[in-house]
């Protein structure tokens, strides 16, 4: 391993160690003269430098790019030569990827240089709670010759990121990240939704034109640098609950690979964190923003939140109300939509969903802002087709053309067939489940039929004028319902 240079080295190491312990006990002065003297003696005898590279930057708020790089890089090296490795499950959920664990150590050559990779951890504890579980702080260090100094910083470190870069692209495993309560933290979770757009139940020309806008979107890099534009795109999702905006989001980071990043506006204290917040998030992201009329007043008073209790990205919406602070205000959205800190980074899908389109600021949606607004409505035919290809493995059925028809006449949300859809007990059959929809279809016909005569009688009570024309309008309703 490191030769005799390097013991002498750490002989130094140790007693600058036994240095600090005991300054305490010297004066001030004294102890600034012993310390450079250490310093220098140490500088001369050690022929070795070290660069570290730290997992997050000072603040905590951002992973670093060249450290995921140069885990990548020598997750190859660690299995050849560490002796105690860190196995992590790859995006396939099958295959591992091994990093070196605390305190290993693996050589690299690169041009006659040899190099020394370890892995650092230390530990600190919160300053939030003092029951709060250690904070790990981990830090590749690679050490060196200092004749090699520049061939490292020039040529062999450039080597490692883009190799390491490479090698990741493959691996990504996807992230979903939601944000903290409290201060500009995220948390995260391993993203591992099986929404795609084959199993979308949406207008297959609208889902055409979405793939094939993503796609231009993830490869206009040179584009966007040339007309001078922050790489980042705004899509609005718009439509009412059930009809699939979180799960098209879900179908978007798949298509495209990205993490997504679900805000929780109403867990933002103001707009600085928000600006915090945002300014984490690193490039081949989704930042989803749902529901946001709920999230903000969008005249730029505060508003409680619907809170979504749901099973990942999906699921039925409680009404509960949140004890929300938060001071963010439209402007402060907007100022980051379409201000630098959105550039940091590049490569960024804005999503935006909401029930209620016509409740939001123009100024929110504007085009530049939302590029793109997609509006998903209930279920028709060819949408029910997906579905029940998805759920029962059925390209057709007798029963197809009935629930054709009533779905022309029938407001049903596919969050609502695919409930039918779903086997209820495990002798349930593809005839059973369609029967059961069909059921369900005519019940909700017959409510609408009810609901529109009802309207109509007392639309032509209130005004005895207009009786006769609202008669004959009841009795049109009543045709085209039959
Ligand atoms: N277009 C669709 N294609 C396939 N499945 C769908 C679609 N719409 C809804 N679903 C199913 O219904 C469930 C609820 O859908 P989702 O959460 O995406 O609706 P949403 O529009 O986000 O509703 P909300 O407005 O309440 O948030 C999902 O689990 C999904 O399986
Ligand atoms: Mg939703």
């Amino acid at each position: 391993m490191k030769d005799m240079w390097a013991q002498l080295g750490s002989a130094f190491a140790s007693l600058f160690f036994v240095w600090t312990m005991a300054q305490r006990y010297f004066p001030r002065h004294l102890q600034y003269l012993i310390e450079r003297r250490f310093q220098k003696i140490a500088k001369y005898f050690d022929p070795y430098i070290e660069i570290n590279f730290h997992e997050f930057s000072r603040d905590r708020h951002q992973r670093s790019q060249a450290y995921s790089a140069i885990e990548h890089y020598l997750s190859f090296k660690s299995t050849e030569q560490a002796r105690r490795l860190r196995a992590d499950v790859l995006k396939d959920g099958q295959s591992l990827e091994f990093s070196m664990d605390e305190h290993e150590e693996v050589r690299d050559e690169y041009e006659n240089a040899t190099l020394y990779w370890s892995l650092r951890k230390t530990y600190t504890t919160s300053i939030l709670s003092s029951n709060s579980a250690p904070d790990e702080k981990r830090s590749y260090r690679l050490t060196f010759r200092k004749k090699y100094r520049e061939l490292i910083t020039g040529s062999y470190l450039k080597y490692v990121l883009e190799k390491g870069k490479a090698i990741g692209v493959g691996k990504k495993q996807q992230k979903l990240y939601t944000n903290y309560p409290y201060g500009p933290m995220w948390t995260n979770a391993v993203f591992e939704h099986p929404a795609s757009f084959d199993t979308l139940a949406m207008d297959p020309n609208k889902k055409k034109e979405i793939m094939e806008d993503l796609e231009t979107f993830k490869n206009a890099r040179d584009y966007y640098a040339k007309i001078g534009r922050a790489w980042k795109r705004g899509y609005l999702l718009y439509g009412p609950p059930g009809t699939g905006k979180s799960t098209l989001i879900a179908a978007i980071a798949n298509f495209l690979n990205y993490d997504i990043y679900d805000v929780e506006l109403t867990a933002v204290r103001d707009n600085t964190d928000l600006r915090k917040l945002l300014m984490q998030i690193t490039s081949k992201s989704i930042i989803a923003i749902e529901d946001i009329d709920c999230s903000l007043d969008l005249t730029g008073q505060r508003q409680n939140k619907k809170i979504v209790k749901d099973d990942g990205m999906n699921g039925d919406k409680g009404e509960h109300k949140s004890s929300s602070s938060s001071k963010v205000t439209l402007s402060g959205l907007l100022n980051f939509i379409d201000g630098i800190w959105s550039a940091s980074g590049g490569e960024k899908l804005i999503i935006f969903t909401t029930n209620y389109v016509e409740k939001l600021d123009q100024a929110l949606i504007r085009r530049g802002r939302m590029d793109k607004h997609i509006e998903l409505s209930y279920c028709d035919f060819e949408g029910f087709k997906v579905l029940a290809k998805n759920y029962m493995n059925i390209d057709s059925h007798h029963l197809f053309d009935t629930i054709g028809c009533l779905l022309e006449k029938v407001n049903m949300t596919p969050a609502d067939v695919t409930d039918h859809l779903m086997p209820k007990t495990i002798g349930d059959d593809v005839g059973i489940r369609l029967g059961s929809l069909i059921q369900d279809l005519r019940i909700k016909k017959q409510k609408e039929k009810t609901k529109a005569i009802e309207e109509a009688t007392s639309q032509a009570e209130k005004d005895p004028k207009e009786r006769n024309h609202q008669l004959r309008e009841v009795q049109g309703r009543k045709d085209k319902i039959k």
